[in-house]
């Protein structure tokens, strides 16, 4: 579904994400992992096309959007959920998730939406700053949902968020995937979240994937001491 090559991301002169590439499959979630400031939120812009691709590849059900800016690659099944969420503090919650259909000449939000997220629905009239921060996480979410991606980018989703809600905040991310049939890539500090979530967890270190494990063979111990270094 998404596959990654050789792919590098700059600021300006300055290589951040040295040339790397992984595939993720439909259905299935990878968490990006590492320690501050070791790339992840720069390979999630590189994917999305924030920020410039310095050459490789990325390809979204086979069809290459490296060279495309990043409304074109969301019309070709990208969606992206930035680091702090950055939604509209003084607009209601319907209205925060209509900007996300802008590009898509509809104003409709569809129905799943609010299946998916009833609380949502419930406040749908009240003002996005007035939300919790795990209601403005999913509000985020169901903004990028509404043009019906195939991949799914999300920023560090839990940064903000409440311990007691992080556990809630996996089942939703699972329980959209399998709805929707998504695939996800996930950037995240929290060890837990990443292990209720990911099929895959790749460990990032200086721009490049370090290691990578299944989800079915992690050694957490292991993990932690990566992190923790
Ligand atoms: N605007 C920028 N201009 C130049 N370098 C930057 C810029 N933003 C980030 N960097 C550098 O890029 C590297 C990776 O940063 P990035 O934010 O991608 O890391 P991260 O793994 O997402 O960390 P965090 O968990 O703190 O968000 C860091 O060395 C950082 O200093």
């Amino acid at each position: 579904m998404l596959n990654v090559q050789n792919l590098t991301v700059a600021y300006g002169q300055s290589e951040v994400v040295h040339g790397l590439g992984f595939a993720v499959q439909p259905k299935q979630t990878v968490a990006l992992m590492g320690r501050n400031g070791m790339g992840k939120t720069t390979l999630i812009k590189g994917l999305i096309g924030l920020l410039p691709g310095g050459g490789g590849s990325v390809a979204i059900d086979g069809t290459e959007v490296a060279n495309l800016p990043p409304h074109r690659r969301v019309k070709h099944g990208l969606a992206y959920v930035p680091q702090g969420r950055q939604i509209f503090s003084t607009l209601s919650v319907e209205e925060n998730i209509r900007t996300g259909l802008e590009a898509h000449g509809t104003r409709k939000v569809p129905k799943e939406i609010y299946e998916i997220f009833p609380v949502l629905k419930e406040m749908r009239k009240r003002k996005g700053g007035n939300l919790s921060g795990g209601q403005q996480q999913q509000l985020a979410i169901a903004r990028a949902l509404v043009t019906r991606p195939k991949v799914l980018l999300l920023d560090e989703p839990t940064e903000g968020i409440q311990p007691s809600i992080i556990k809630d905040m996996a089942r939703m991310l699972n329980d959209v995937k399998e709805r929707l049939g998504l695939s996800i890539v996930v950037s995240e500090q929290v060890l837990s979240f990443a292990l209720d979530v990911a099929d895959r967890i790749f460990m990032m270190e200086s721009g490049r994937l370090v290691r990578e494990d299944a989800r079915a063979d992690v050694d957490e111990a292991s993990l932690a001491r990566h992190l923790s270094v």
